[in-house]
């Protein structure tokens, strides 16, 4: 899976060049002393049909402000728009929609079912979205993936590069407005992550697809168009086409939160 990818899909003209973004967002845990300010003001925009890594210490707030940009979870203040979409004033319920219908996810587990085949898996989510599944779309997805001879297995008889593969092919199905990818190679061997993530970035340049990866792997971040730096639950860097070494320096030079404070 390492050429012959398959050929471009028109970017649709509606997408503006923001695909999300995050103003001035607060996220706090829990209450009075031991109340945690995991996202402490912090504001973001994510470039549409591009990729983006978010890097950041342990406890820096990169999943915390994952699931807001995704609608997982809500937040104390600020705004979350997913285009246009202001999510911060929606009901659990609506958010729910906007997730199935507008958002794809790829977690380091996979997260595949056991019992069905890897075809299942991929338009598993589709009659949900309420869609006919786009034979064209799904039959480039999986020939580009390189998944085409192994459709009828289940999961427990593919290579974990090959599951997570799978996992990338359910997330870009119905084509939704934004990825949002936690540690995708976490389980993965060097060769098989360097595979995936080379998609990744395909995905997003070829394809139109807007894609927000959590890392913590500097090699991983580096397939990406730009890389946000996470401290504190704010932005401290931004870097784009980043290399390797330009992120490990980077890196170096934010600290790990020695005590959060609680305010
Ligand atoms: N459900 C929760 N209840 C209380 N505190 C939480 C909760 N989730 C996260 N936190 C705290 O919020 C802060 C940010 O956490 P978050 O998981 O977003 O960080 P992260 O950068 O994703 O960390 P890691 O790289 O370790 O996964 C941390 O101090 C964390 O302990």
């Amino acid at each position: 899976m390492t050429t012959g990818f398959a050929p471009a899909a028109q970017p649709s003209p509606t997408r503006s060049a923001i695909a999300a973004q995050v103003r001035d967002v607060v996220k706090t845990y829990g209450r009075g002393d031991t109340a945690v300010r995991a996202l402490d003001g912090v504001n973001l925009e994510i470039a549409a049909e591009r990729f983006t890594a978010v890097m950041g210490p342990s406890g820096s707030g990169k999943s915390t402000l994952m699931h807001a940009l995704a609608g997982l979870d809500t937040i104390n203040a600020g705004q979350v728009l997913l285009g246009d979409t202001d999510l911060s004033g929606l009901g659990e319920r609506k958010r729910t929609l906007l997730r199935r219908d507008r958002i794809g996810f790829v977690f380091q587990s996979f997260n595949l079912v056991p019992t069905l085949t890897a075809a299942e898996n991929i338009v598993l989510p589709l009659p949900l979205a309420g869609r006919p599944p786009d034979r064209a779309w799904i039959d480039d997805l999986v020939a580009t993936l390189g998944l085409g001879d192994r459709l009828r297995h289940r999961p427990a008889e593919l290579s974990g590069g090959q599951q997570q593969r799978v996992a990338v092919a359910r997330a870009l199905a119905a084509r939704p407005q934004i990825v949002f990818a936690d540690e995708p190679t976490g389980n993965l061997d060097s060769r098989a992550g360097e595979a995936l993530l080379s998609f990744l970035r395909h995905a997003a340049h070829e394809l139109g697809q807007t894609i927000v990866m959590v890392t913590h792997d500097p090699n991983a971040a580096a397939f990406a168009d730009r890389v946000v730096f996470l401290a504190d639950g704010r932005v401290v860097g931004d870097l784009a086409e980043p290399t390797a070494a330009a992120i490990l320096s980077r890196m170096a030079s934010i600290d790990a939160p020695a005590t959060r404070k609680t305010r």
